[in-house]
């Protein structure tokens, strides 16, 4: 081979190595700007659509291996998006500051939180957010912010679940069951009465508890009152007993003093007539002695006058202090049996429901056990009926509770006056009454019973204008022997049971 081309050979040589650097630092450029855009479009994903899709469009431009004069367009386009984009953020990073910080101050006035969570939420607020300086740094915030919500959430729901939570018509029920057992009077019990009426079944727990506390506030003051009362009744019972001990004192101390000026007055008549004995035996004249005996009869009779004196105060300071004795025992007999007459009434009326003034459940109760004892010994027959008014409920709600409670007055006045005078009725609690039938079998009882439903049923009452039909159901059964209280009574209860279940207004019996 020549030199020559030997020379050639070296050039081209030289020529495709520099060739292929330059493809390789072409290729190596083309790679480094495809991922450099892969990895914009990956951050600005999301951010604006178009942004996105000319950023897909330069990415793809460089992979066809677009010249250079084409890309530079696309370049500018995406330089001013991303420009814009810069702005955007911005005014978002402001808004989210304001609603970030707002959370914040809201989240402080809630009740609740634990004191830690506090402090750190209270430096947030202060610091962290003013260090803020991208939406991204908002990330870490949102996250503590999003956790102290959850507990102040927690705190809410587990602290205050009254607010939460929904109507809760059992405790309504009880706390009806409770204040109708109240026995209070005048304005105490108007004052029950109107927070009763006021009570719904759809009453959520926190005004059910308001509703507690108002008639706790009224049964306490009733408490004091009657307190004051009976400390005032105290009070003038110890001052009677007071008075009556000082005229008993005052006329003691009276008769010993009068107990001396007799004695001093008897001494000294004594000793006249013992010195009138002398001077008599010692005269020696008559006339001598009618001037002696005339003297000392004169003083004798002076003494004798006062002495008759004495005795009359004497009786008559003990008349009048007897007097004054009698009539403090007349006044405190007085107070005694008001006091007594008062306590009585108070048992009496703590038998009585106060709604229906029937028999309550302790009287019930009482009568029952009595009724059950006295059945296990004797062994006369007694059937016991439990009476229920059906779909009481819908009453109070369709026309409030005043119409449910003149509703139970009246089924009590009706069901008190078709009874015989030998049978005991009770308002049991709510809308349930008992019957206890003394000396009445369980077939004998049937037929009163039965009266006992048509009779409720045939009362024309009148809600709004509108005519609505009420009836009970009843449970009854007889006393078996063996039988214990609650026995007999579950009996009855599963037979009314029984009698809602097949249809209510109707009779079942147990045997
Ligand atoms: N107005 C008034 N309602 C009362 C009184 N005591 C209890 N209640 C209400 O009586 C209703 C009894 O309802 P439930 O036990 O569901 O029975 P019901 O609606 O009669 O239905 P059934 O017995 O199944 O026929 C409840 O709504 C109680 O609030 C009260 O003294 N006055």
């Amino acid at each position: 081979m020549s030199e020559k081309s030997n020379a050639t050979d070296k050039k081209l040589k030289q020529a495709i190595d520099a060739r292929m650097a330059v493809e390789d630092a072409r290729k190596y450029q083309v790679d480094t700007l495809t991922n450099f855009s892969a990895k914009l479009s990956l951050s600005c994903k999301g951010l604006d659509t178009e942004l996105d899709n000319r950023l897909a469009k330069f990415r793809n431009a460089l992979t066809k291996g677009v010249s250079f004069e084409h890309l530079s367009p696309l370049i500018d386009e995406t330089i001013v998006l991303l420009k814009n984009q810069e702005s955007v953020q911005l005014a978002q990073q402001r808004d989210l500051y304001t609603s970030v910080l707002n959370a914040g101050k809201q989240l402080q006035k809630t009740k609740g939180l634990p004191d830690d969570t506090r402090r750190t939420l209270r430096h947030l607020l202060d610091h962290d957010i003013n260090n803020v300086h991208s939406t991204h740094d908002f990330i870490p915030l949102l996250d503590k912010l999003v956790s102290f919500y959850h507990q102040a959430l927690n705190t809410k729901l587990t602290g205050t679940s009254s607010e939460q939570c929904d109507a809760t018509p059992e405790l309504a029920k009880k706390l009806l069951e409770l204040a109708n057992d109240l026995m209070l009077e005048d304005e105490a019990a108007e004052e029950v009465k109107y927070i009763k009426n006021n009570i719904t079944e759809n009453d959520k727990l926190d005004a059910l508890l308001k509703a507690a506390i108002n008639i706790i506030s009224v049964v306490v003051k009733n408490i004091t009152k009657e307190r004051q009362s009976a400390q005032s009744f105290l009070a003038s019972l110890n001052q009677t007993l007071e008075d009556l001990h000082h005229s008993i004192v005052s006329t003691s101390k009276h008769s010993k003093s009068m107990g001396v000026e007799f004695d001093s007055l008897n001494k000294s008549i004594e000793s006249k007539i013992k010195n009138l004995n002398i001077q008599t035996q010692n005269a020696t004249s008559i006339s001598s002695l009618k001037e002696l005996v005339d003297n000392e009869l004169k003083s004798l009779s002076q003494d004798f006058i006062a002495k008759e004196k004495l005795e009359r105060e004497d009786r008559e300071t003990l008349i009048s202090s007897f007097d004054q004795i009698n009539s403090r025992i007349g006044s405190l007999e007085s107070k005694l049996t008001k006091y007594k007459k008062r306590l009585n009434e108070q048992r009496f009326k703590s038998l009585l429901d106060s709604l229906t003034k029937l028999p309550n459940r302790a009287a019930f109760d009482e009568r029952y056990n009595h009724e059950v004892h006295l059945f296990n010994v004797q062994t006369s027959d007694v059937t016991l009926a439990v009476i229920d008014v059906d779909h009481f409920k819908s009453i109070n709600d369709r026309f409030g509770h005043t119409a449910g409670d003149i509703t139970l007055q009246v089924i009590a006045k009706a069901l008190l006056k078709s009874i015989r005078k030998s049978d005991f009725i009770a308002r049991y609690g709510g809308e349930e009454f008992v019957l206890l039938m003394p000396n009445t079998t369980i077939d004998s009882a049937a037929a009163p019973l039965e009266k006992l439903r048509k009779v409720i049923k045939s009362i024309p009452f009148k809600f709004r204008d509108k005519q609505i039909e009420i009836t009970i159901s009843l449970g009854a059964t007889q006393f078996k022997k063996g039988d214990t209280p609650i026995i007999a009574f579950d009996r009855a209860d599963d037979a009314l049971y029984e009698a809602k279940n097949t249809g209510r207004d109707r009779l079942c019996i147990s045997k």
